[in-house]
């Protein structure tokens, strides 16, 4: 590997101190790709090393860091983009693993580091930056950031990168990325056809790769659809999974459609006893964000309530199981979701609930589970297809802003504990 893709013996020192032996199959098909200067768009299944495939290429095509350099570089020379804070924190954690040993210069981009970056020398020494699309541009806009020696650029879950939120900040990302050496990668574990053209069309002679079906979850995740008739009847459920003598496995994952729906879950579990309940969504302060992420990351966390932000490529290890409490808005947001259990070749578990409200979409996610060999009720499997137009509205169905079924006020985790502690004291005095 060192000799072959000429990967610096300290990044393949650090490969193996990470407890990697044998590469997966993205690696073993991507590495080779990008090592040899070709572009790529690969399609791997979730928690199967996509980070890796792309991370050794980028440190092979550097092969030292700028400091090093005699002649001074004009602006960073790998670009990492992400769609989430808390996926780009997370790249960056995996990108400073692999440069332990030698002076790389890794940036996880912010406000904060945005504001050391703006002077050309500083930026001229950073090896690689890892960003936000909004963040990113915000700079560029300012002249703040150049992004023309910029010789490897990733793309990570580049169908999310290319919807209508990012679409043109990717577009002026990818544009002003001008030195004709620039190799781009771009890996997703979903790429549906639209996004697939857009993403080859900014390609140069690019190599597709697919490993195994597209779309499509890996069998180690047991997958299961559960009929729960109303919207209501969705809490009982979940209490009763979480609170049964038999237990479950934590941690798991909790999904729900709303930044409202998950604080309200979040109130309702705590009041019915579930412990070591968490939530985070993009509506809490990044501080709040970055701790919960943290507490889950050492195992404090049991039940991690959520909305999509954490749905794609989130490694949390060895999260035993995921819940789609609400259902999801696409196919792919499905297999993401279910793709945080079951990483790297570890058991999983994926329940999804579904309402009388839910039925018109279940053929799309029954399909899924087939083609991934679950097993699927007969009844299921002669369903209509249905529409695109029905296909568009899926998981859109107009929620209540709580999980209880009447309207209710948003709660915060501090204003959950509290609500939980007055309800306590209530049972308490009966
Ligand atoms: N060669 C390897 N051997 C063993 N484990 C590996 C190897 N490469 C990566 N891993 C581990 O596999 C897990 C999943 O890796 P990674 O997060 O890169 O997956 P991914 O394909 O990007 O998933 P997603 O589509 O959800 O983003 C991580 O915990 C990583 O440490």
């Amino acid at each position: 590997m060192e000799q072959r893709f000429k990967i610096a013996s300290h990044v393949m020192k650090n490969v193996f101190s990470c407890g990697y032996t044998e590469p997966t199959a993205i690696q073993r098909v991507g590495v080779p790709i990008l090592a040899e200067g070709r572009d790529i768009a690969a399609i791997s299944p979730t928690g199967t090393g996509k980070t890796l495939a792309y991370l050794l290429p980028l440190f092979s095509r550097l092969e030292s860091p700028a400091a090093k350099s005699k002649i001074p570089e004009q602006g960073a020379r790998g670009l990492i983009i992400a769609p989430t804070r808390e996926l780009a924190a997370q790249i960056y954690n995996e990108t400073l693993k692999l440069a332990q040993g030698r002076k790389w210069r890794v940036v996880l981009f912010s406000k904060a580091t945005a504001s050391t970056l703006k002077d050309l020398a500083v930026q001229s020494k950073v090896d690689i930056i890892i960003s936000t699309p909004l963040r990113l541009v915000a700079s560029i806009q300012s002249g703040e950031l150049v992004l023309n020696n910029v010789q490897f650029l990733v793309l990570d879950e580049a169908d999310r990168l290319l919807d209508t939120e990012f679409v043109d900040q990717i577009e002026e990302i990818v544009g002003l990325c001008t030195n004709p050496q620039c190799q781009k990668a771009v890996f997703s574990a979903t790429l549906p056809a639209k996004a697939e053209q857009t993403v080859l069309a900014m390609l140069k002679e690019p190599i597709r790769v697919v490993v195994g079906l597209k779309d499509t979850p890996l069998p180690n995740i047991a997958q299961s659809l559960v009929y729960v008739a109303q919207p209501e009847s969705k809490l009982p459920t979940l209490i009763q999974y979480l609170t049964s003598p038999t237990g479950y496995t934590p941690p798991i994952i909790v999904f729900t459609s709303t930044q409202a729906r998950a604080t309200s879950l979040l109130s309702e579990l705590l009041i019915a006893g579930v412990k070591n309940a968490e939530v985070l969504h993009a509506g809490m302060t990044r501080h709040e964000r970055d701790q919960c992420v943290k507490r889950m990351l050492q195992g404090e966390v049991w039940v991690l309530i959520t909305t999509d932000v954490l749905a794609r490529g989130m490694d949390f290890g060895g999260v035993h199981g995921v819940i789609n409490f609400d259902w999801p808005e696409s196919v792919q947001s499905y297999v993401h979701r279910i793709g945080r259990t079951g990483r790297a070749g570890r058991q999983g578990t994926a329940i999804t609930y579904f309402t009388d409200e839910d039925a018109p979409y279940l053929k799309s996610i029954a399909n899924v589970l087939l083609q991934s060999g679950q097993t699927v009720p007969e009844w299921m499997i002669k369903l209509q297809k249905p529409s695109r137009l029905k296909r568009k509205q899926m998981g859109k169905a107009q929620h209540q802003d709580t999980t209880v079924g009447h309207k209710g006020e948003n709660v915060g985790r501090a204003l959950a504990i509290k609500k939980k502690c007055v309800t306590s004291f209530r049972l308490w005095s009966r």
